[in-house]
């Protein structure tokens, strides 16, 4: 399984790391979601240089010109609620893509709050068969969430090629996807790898709850 980490080169996503990871910018909710949308943006145009191209003419008030095209058919899949900015940065980019959408929310399952259970609630996808499938959520903690979203997604088809996107991975995260999904077809993509998960299963540094601070809190 390749894993790609923006990090590893500077670019001005690291800008967008440090407001995100920043707890005054955090304050500002807009900022933080727009932040998120636009890493979602910069992944998407690194993504694209890895899909395959076809030859096109097309025709110019004056002539024709010869351009490779993306070839692959994309599928934008996100998992809710927190995976929505993101997956509008790769919609901004990818805006002749299919949209996939599914619910999936932790939940802690012991006093402690040491223990998470994943439930998967609303699913809405067009069919997967032979796509390109690029799933965004901006947290790769677990791996759990993507994981059952992944299955819920291979209900409609099989896709081609899979795109895990991410703004963090844990370590834990990108082990948990190496095992559950197809390796040989399964690309990571993220802006950080953060080195552990606390206690809570949160990222550490990470940022927090990003769907909290996407949103505001939840009951
Ligand atoms: O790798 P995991 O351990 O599964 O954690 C990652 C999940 O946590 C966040 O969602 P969350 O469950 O907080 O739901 P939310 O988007 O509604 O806040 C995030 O968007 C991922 O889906
Ligand atoms: O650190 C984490 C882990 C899971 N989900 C989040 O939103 N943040
Ligand atoms: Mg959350």
């Amino acid at each position: 399984m390749q894993i790609y980490d923006l990090s590893k080169e500077n670019s001005i996503v690291n800008q967008f790391m440090a407001e995100l990871r920043d707890a005054d910018y955090q304050r500002n909710r807009l900022l933080f979601r727009n932040n998120i949308m636009r890493i979602g943006e910069m992944m998407a145009y690194e993504i694209s240089k890895k899909l395959d191209y076809a030859a096109r003419d097309i025709t110019t008030p004056l002539g024709t010109s010869r351009i490779n095209l993306p070839a692959d058919d994309i599928v934008l899949a996100t998992i809710l609620r927190a995976g929505l900015p993101f997956h509008t940065g790769f919609l901004n980019v990818f805006d002749h893509a299919g949209n996939a959408f599914v619910s999936a929310y932790r939940e802690y399952t012991d006093d402690s709050h040491t223990e998470v259970g994943i439930h998967v609630e609303y699913l809405a996808t067009p069919d997967l068969g032979g796509k390109t499938l690029i799933i965004a959520d901006p947290m790769l903690a677990t791996g759990g969430s993507m994981e059952l979203g992944y299955k819920a997604f291979l209900t409609h088809g099989t896709p081609k090629r899979i795109h895990v996107a991410c703004v963090i991975a844990a370590p834990d995260g990108i082990e948990h996807v190496k095992n559950s999904l197809p390796a040989d077809r399964t690309t990571v993509w993220c802006s950080a790898i953060d080195p552990a998960l606390n206690e809570h299963k949160y990222i550490v540094p990470g940022f927090g709850d990003a769907g909290d601070l996407c949103y505001g809190g939840k009951m």
